[in-house]
């Protein structure tokens, strides 16, 4: 891969103290394992905001999969769609939604909040008669971080003959992502006016948030600091979701992203509560090392890792796993 798009998937903001601190956050978790118990088959399978999932592992939305891969996002469709589970598309994928569509698997649509209303309402129209089941809202780009190895390098922009697929209007003219700092939460109930699908807000971070997210009535939150891409400094997503489960209190589904890399970081952040977990720059390696095969077999290979480490914890499924069997030290 070109070194500088190299630096753009696997970058960060400032210092990248939150890049950093996302894995490191799993490292000081140690798992409490149950013995006895877990009798009968495993279940890894789960749904979330209605999409059945063969395992509690989704495919984090990630911009420009044509730089990673000439297959690009069509190729991490199918990889996902081969081992069951969804994927979130960027509102910056390279493909349009349609053609990434045609891989067969559950897809979810990844929305940045746009000042013009009537075109953010045109992209969600076009989502939904895709096939999205779902819209993931980012709300933790009201700007864009700040990246340094992406200044340092030069790299502002896609380099000619890619392009934001589905940031096409219904002149086919290509519009640029804006980030809206004038989105609140009155955004989120309009949201919710034009579109029958289900909404989960990614970027929660803040049980205040969490709390109004319920009161909102999406259909779920995601605990992200958006790969520590945006705000630098900003909590490791593991240690802000138990508080964030707190505050929902059961009411709607919370996920996380951040840093997870193994099966066992999945049952850590499954214990304290997350329902699924979505995985980012993972998928980009194994999409660049091998497209769809390579995602295929990063997925498969979390989810592998996954069913053995529920295994030897003493859980059957997912949900048997318990808070009291992660200790932080
Ligand atoms: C290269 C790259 C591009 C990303 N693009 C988007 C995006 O377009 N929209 C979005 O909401 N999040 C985006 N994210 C954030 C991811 O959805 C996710 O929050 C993050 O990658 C999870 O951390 P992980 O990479 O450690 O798994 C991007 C992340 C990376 C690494
Ligand atoms: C305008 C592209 C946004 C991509 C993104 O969200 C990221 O690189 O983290």
């Amino acid at each position: 891969m070109d070194p500088v798009h190299q630096d753009f998937f696997e970058g960060g903001a400032g210092r990248e103290r939150t890049v950093a601190a996302n894995e490191r956050a799993f490292q000081r978790r140690w798992i409490v394992p149950r013995v006895l118990r877990a009798t009968g088959d495993r279940d890894l399978r789960t749904t979330v905001a209605g999409t059945p999932l063969a395992a509690p592992v989704l495919v984090a939305p990630t911009a420009f999969h044509r730089l990673a891969h000439p297959d690009g996002e069509t190729a991490t469709a199918r990889g996902a769609a081969a081992v069951g589970t969804a994927m979130v598309v960027s509102m910056a994928a390279t493909q349009p939604v349609e053609e990434i569509a045609s891989a067969g698997g559950p897809l979810w649509f990844q929305l940045y909040p746009q000042p013009d209303l009537d075109f953010t309402e045109y992209v969600v129209k076009r989502a939904e008669s895709a096939g999205c089941r779902a819209l993931v809202v980012t709300v933790d780009s009201p700007v864009f971080g700040r990246r340094e190895r992406d200044l340092r390098n030069g790299f502002t922009d896609l380099p000619s003959g890619y392009a934001c697929e589905n940031m096409r209007d219904a002149a086919g003219r290509v519009r640029s992502i804006a980030m809206d700092a004038t989105a609140g939460w009155d955004r989120i109930a309009w949201l919710r006016g034009v579109t029958g699908l289900p909404i989960l807000l990614k970027g929660i971070l803040h049980p205040a948030d969490a709390r109004l997210a319920v009161e909102h009535g999406v259909a779920g939150v995601i605990v992200s600091n958006h790969g520590g891409r945006q705000l630098d400094g900003a909590i490791p997503t593991l240690d802000a979701l138990p508080a964030v489960v707190a505050a929902v209190d059961g009411q709607i589904p919370v996920l996380l992203d951040g840093g997870v890399r193994c099966g066992t970081d999945v049952v850590v952040a499954l214990a304290l509560g997350a329902r699924a977990v979505l995985v980012g720059r993972p998928v980009v390696r194994g999409l660049a090392a091998g497209g769809a095969v390579g995602v295929r077999e990063a997925l498969e290979r979390l989810a592998t890792e996954l069913d053995l480490a529920l295994a030897l914890a003493g859980a059957r499924r997912p949900v048997d796993l318990t808070p009291d069997q992660v200790v932080t030290r």
